[in-house]
């Protein structure tokens, strides 16, 4: 299917290759389904529909689409010949070549599944029309539940029901008491009991449908939107990553108080609340001013409800606050711990952590205070309303203007009348938890991402070719001085090079930015000519072997780290891989081998363990540059000697930029770069450089 996407590409003009298509999906075997195919063409601007269809459905008006075929199988059908009625031909684009072959109907029909995905490309306007009217953008949060409308409007249709049935049971006993009591009529009692009580049990059907289909809406809109958190999440630019990581992840976290928001309960509240209205009609209609004694209590409900919502908010955005604060503290405490015991300093953190929990007790003590008044209060309305209803009522009924049984529908009536109300309280405060996540999520979904449109790239070219950085700065985003200081150099196809420096003086930023990990401020850095900015980042990233200072292991098995992001891979690739970086010298003496277990951050692993490991995740692809921020800074020398040997026959053929403080590592390469506080001081020849530095010419 990610062939025919691409031949899709071609056909429409798209600039997009396969992995750009596929950057970021959540492939299963590195496989694209129907879901998934949708999801990649709406990315690039195409508009996919799967239809079930047979071939003879099939018009050649609607083409292109793509057939899915027998064993996972799928083709790109572009037109159907159709000169000899008899025998229909179907032009299916290959996608090995990017030719075309006709294929008779009866070896397409034999093959296909009988589901068919219709693409067309979605309407773009260019900067010669300007949007005039500034129709809002479709909103990540509300533009989801969006899709779920049809759902939503089949629960108001069933709650417009449920709330007519709520009338029936009064009206009941109404009548029981106005005409059947009075005339011993026990065979209406009969069928009025019948009624009502089939009237009850659709009530009850209804009921349970309704909380069903919000259900099935609200969790629809759950899985959409938890995939689009996630998406942005992991297509954050660098430069706008947050502060910190633990409140990043509360604020995500918050989602939960949306996804309750947008559940059952709070739902059906919301869309019972307006028939209060005709509730009220109804004990108006039976008990003429009676209705004035339940509106006295709903405007006594509502007023409470106003006036502690400055109070209720306040307190809402203090406990989401400090949770996040304290989510933060947890994250950073975890992920430091040794350095924490290791200096002492865990009375300090204790201290900080109950400081910030019990910041969050008293806030929270706060929020439930003010919704148990309100709700306390709600209780004691209603009982005074049904006092007032029942004095009020015998007035009118000494008076002859209403009956014992429609005093008993207004008490009844009157109290389901005040219960969504009643409710008010508890649902401010889901909503006011709902709008504060859902401010908190809007910030981070404005968040710039890496690639916004997947076609807009071009193909990366070839990048074994030269390398040159033309006036680079870089400055990183709210802070002092530059990182980088009007940089140019040009890097050769297959050279080696070492970039030196001291501690802070700009050699790991000066790969993170042939990483496109970061923009420069000024300057360009241009690949074969092109500058990096017009190429995918995920093209780019997939051809060089990058490894960092600080080296990242998951959770799983070594295999599962040497392999991540990769897809499917041979055992003996990985095999190769490991061999070649050092790791099989201790996943030999283990009894898993390459499934040896691995924790969290890797760190069951040694410093050496672990390097060697992320540089064979970085050469399993056999990329074309190598970018290496100091490869063997913590591998045992005998380790580093084998590597470095590897190295040598690996590289030959390849790009090599390595930082390095160690003499050793110099052996593998021919010219070096020296950096100081951002500045290129020095560039050339190995040994010219070395010699400068050793006669002090160029001083560190
Ligand atoms: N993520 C970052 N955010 C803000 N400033 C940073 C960041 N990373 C590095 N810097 C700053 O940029 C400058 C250059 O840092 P860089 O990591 O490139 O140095 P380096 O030469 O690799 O140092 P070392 O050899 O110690 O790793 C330093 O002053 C550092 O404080």
């Amino acid at each position: 299917m990610l062939e025919c996407l691409f031949q899709l590409c071609r056909h429409y003009h798209i600039t997009a290759s396969p992995s750009t298509l596929i950057a970021g999906l959540p492939l299963e075997n590195g496989q694209l389904d129907t879901p998934l195919f949708i999801r990649a063409a709406d990315r690039i601007g195409l508009s996919a529909r799967p239809l079930k269809s047979s071939l003879d459905q099939l018009n050649k008006l609607v083409l292109p689409a793509v057939l899915l075929l027998k064993n996972n199988k799928a083709c790109l059908v572009t037109d159907i010949s159709d000169d000899d009625p008899s025998a229909k031909q179907y032009r299916v684009l290959s996608t090995e070549s990017g030719g075309c072959s006709l294929v008779e109907w009866a070896a397409l029909e034999q093959e296909m599944t009988g589901e068919v995905i219709f693409v067309k490309e979605k309407h773009q306007y260019d900067e010669r029309t300007p949007e005039t009217l500034n129709l809002p953008e479709r909103h990540w949060f509300w533009g989801t539940l969006l899709r779920s409308r049809k759902i939503y409007r089949d629960v108001i249709i069933a709650s417009v029901v449920v709330n007519l049935f709520v009338i029936v049971s009064p009206l009941f006993i109404m009548n029981v008491y106005d005409r059947v009591v009075p005339n011993n009529a026990t065979d209406t009692l009969w069928v009025l009991a019948i009624g009502a009580g089939a009237a009850y049990f659709l009530d009850y059907l209804l009921k349970k449908a309704r909380s069903h289909f919000i259900d099935i809406a609200g969790k629809k809109s759950d899985i959409l939107l938890s995939a689009q958190m996630f998406e942005q999440t992991l297509g954050l630019q660098f430069s706008a990553r947050p502060v910190s990581v633990g409140s990043f992840a509360r604020n995500l976290q918050e989602f939960d108080y949306i996804r309750e928001f947008i559940t059952s309960s709070t739902v059906a509240t919301l869309v019972d609340l307006p028939f209060t209205l005709l509730i009220l009609a109804v004990v108006g209609l039976l008990g003429g001013p009676l209705v004035f004694v339940p509106i006295a209590g709903i405007v006594i409900i509502a007023l409470h409800s106003w006036f502690i919502q400055p109070g209720l908010r306040a307190a809402i955005e203090n406990t989401q606050r400090s949770s996040a604060q304290k989510h933060a503290a947890l994250i950073e405490t975890l992920s430091g711990i040794e350095g924490i015991k290791a200096k002492s300093a865990e009375g300090e953190l204790q201290h900080r952590w109950e400081q910030l929990t019990g910041h969050i007790a008293m806030w929270d003590i706060r929020t439930r205070s003010l919704t148990t008044s309100a709700a306390t209060l709600s209780a004691l309305v209603i009982q005074l309303v049904n006092i007032g209803i029942v004095v009020c009522g015998v007035y009118l009924i000494v008076d002859q203007s209403l009956s014992m049984g429609g005093l008993i529908a207004a008490v009844m009536l009157s109290g389901r009348s005040l219960a969504p109300v009643a409710q008010l309280s508890g649902l401010s405060t889901r909503y006011y938890q709902a709008k504060s996540a859902l401010i908190a999520l809007n910030k981070v979904m404005d968040l710039p991402v890496e690639q916004q449109n997947h076609n807009s790239s071009l193909k990366t070219p070839d990048i074994s070719k030269n390398i040159l950085l033309d006036r680079v700065s870089f400055q990183y985003p709210k802070q002092h001085g530059v990182a980088l200081n009007n940089i140019s150099l040009e890097i050769k196809a297959g050279e080696k090079v070492a970039v030196i420096g001291r501690m802070g003086s700009g050699k790991s930023t000066f790969q993170r930015l042939l990483m496109r990990f970061f923009t420069p401020t000024a300057g360009h850095i241009r690949v074969d000519g092109i500058d990096l900015q017009q190429l995918s980042p995920h093209e780019l990233r997939d051809r060089i072997a990058y490894v960092s200072q600080d080296t990242q292991l998951y959770f799983g098995t070594i295999r599962d780290n040497i392999a991540l992001g990769a897809g499917y891979v041979d055992d003996e690739k990985v095999l190769e891989a490991a061999e070649l970086c050092g790791v099989t010298e201790f996943t030999n003496r283990h009894p898993l081998g390459l499934q040896m277990p691995v924790a969290e951050r890797g760190s069951n692993l040694s410093g050496g363990q672990r390097q060697s490991v992320a540089l064979a995740r970085a050469l399993l692809s056999n990329p074309s540059v190598l970018l290496f921020d100091e490869p063997c800074s913590a591998m045992d020398s005998l380790t580093e000697y084998q590597f470095r040997e590897r190295l040598r026959e690996l590289a030959a053929d390849k790009t090599l930029i390595m930082t390095t403080y160690k003499s050793s590592m110099l052996e593998l390469v021919d010219r070096i770069i020296v950096f100081d506080r951002g500045n290129l001081i020095a560039d050339g020849p190995k040994d010219k450089v070395i010699e400068a530095l050793e006669q002090g010419k160029v001083t560190l």
